[in-house]
């Protein structure tokens, strides 16, 4: 079996009392949608902070191409080519979409202007204009402030400025929520084209219909641990209920 571009095992943490990842367990191929649900409280945003160098583990081992690795921060996570979107998107709503885009990350112009604290913005510019088009995101206004902006034109913003930078995996925290339904059918859209376009997404979603459209494989949490992995062509949303819910346990039947 090929090995996994990015892996969790065995990953404990606590706040407080608190055990939020119990032993947690979690695989991302190459190449790959894979779908993290599981109840709320179960451990998805915590597992997916500590994947990208939000938070660190107290205990267990992430590994990049089998290889165990430290996060120390989301700078660290980044330069191994992980990055997230979070729900709240964090966009900053008064800049521009190319502005979203290099936030923190400016280009400097060339030269003496560059060192002066001036930045390539014709370059900038002609970049984000060539990753809009590439991910079909339809951007208004490339001058007009994001607020003015739907929040699925925004999401569309929020997920090509992750993947202007994602090399390797891209982290999608609930990218459909508050979405309708035109809105939804884009960013699963998206989501496919960034998964061939040869970056993996990790889709946290509680929607059923969207994960079972558009995953290659699920993996379900509960009480912060790994306790199924599906195909997706191979599980019904009823199967997938039941492992989130505990269902699967007490029947004994657990993947
Ligand atoms: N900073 C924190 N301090 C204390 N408890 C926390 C903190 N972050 C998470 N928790 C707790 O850890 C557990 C797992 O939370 P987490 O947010 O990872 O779950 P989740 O699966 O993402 O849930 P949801 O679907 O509701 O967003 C929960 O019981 C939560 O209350």
């Amino acid at each position: 079996m090929t090995t996994p571009i990015l892996c969790a095992r065995n990953i404990e943490k606590s706040f407080g009392q608190m055990r939020a990842m119990q032993g947690a367990s979690f695989d991302v191929y190459e190449g790959e949608i894979v779908a993290l649900i599981g109840d709320n409280g179960a451990g998805k945003s915590t597992l997916t902070k500590i994947l990208s160098g939000v938070l660190q583990p107290d205990s267990g081992e992430i590994l990049v191409d089998g290889r165990p690795i430290h996060f120390d921060s989301p700078l660290d996570a980044r330069t191994h080519g992980i990055e997230t979107v979070y729900q709240d998107l964090s966009l900053a709503v008064d800049l521009n979409a190319v502005q979203n885009l290099y936030l923190g990350r400016e280009i400097a112009a060339p030269g003496l202007m560059g060192r002066l604290g001036f930045l390539d913005k014709a370059l900038m510019r002609r970049r984000a204009q060539e990753s809009f088009a590439r991910l079909g995101v339809r951007v208004p206004d490339l001058r007009a402030a994001v607020a003015n902006f739907s929040g699925g034109q925004r999401q569309g913003i929020a997920v090509a400025r992750a993947l202007m930078w994602a090399k390797r995996v891209v982290f999608m925290d609930e990218p459909t929520a508050a979405l309708g339904v035109a809105q939804t059918r884009n960013v699963l859209d998206l989501i496919r084209r960034v998964r061939d376009t040869g970056v993996s997404v990790v889709l946290i979603s509680h929607s059923m219909p969207d994960v079972l459209a558009v995953s290659d494989r699920v993996t379900v949490l509960r009480h912060g641990r790994r306790v199924a992995t599906y195909a997706t062509g191979a599980v019904t949303s009823d199967e997938l209920v039941a492992a989130m819910t505990g269902a699967l346990e007490r029947d004994g039947a657990a993947a």
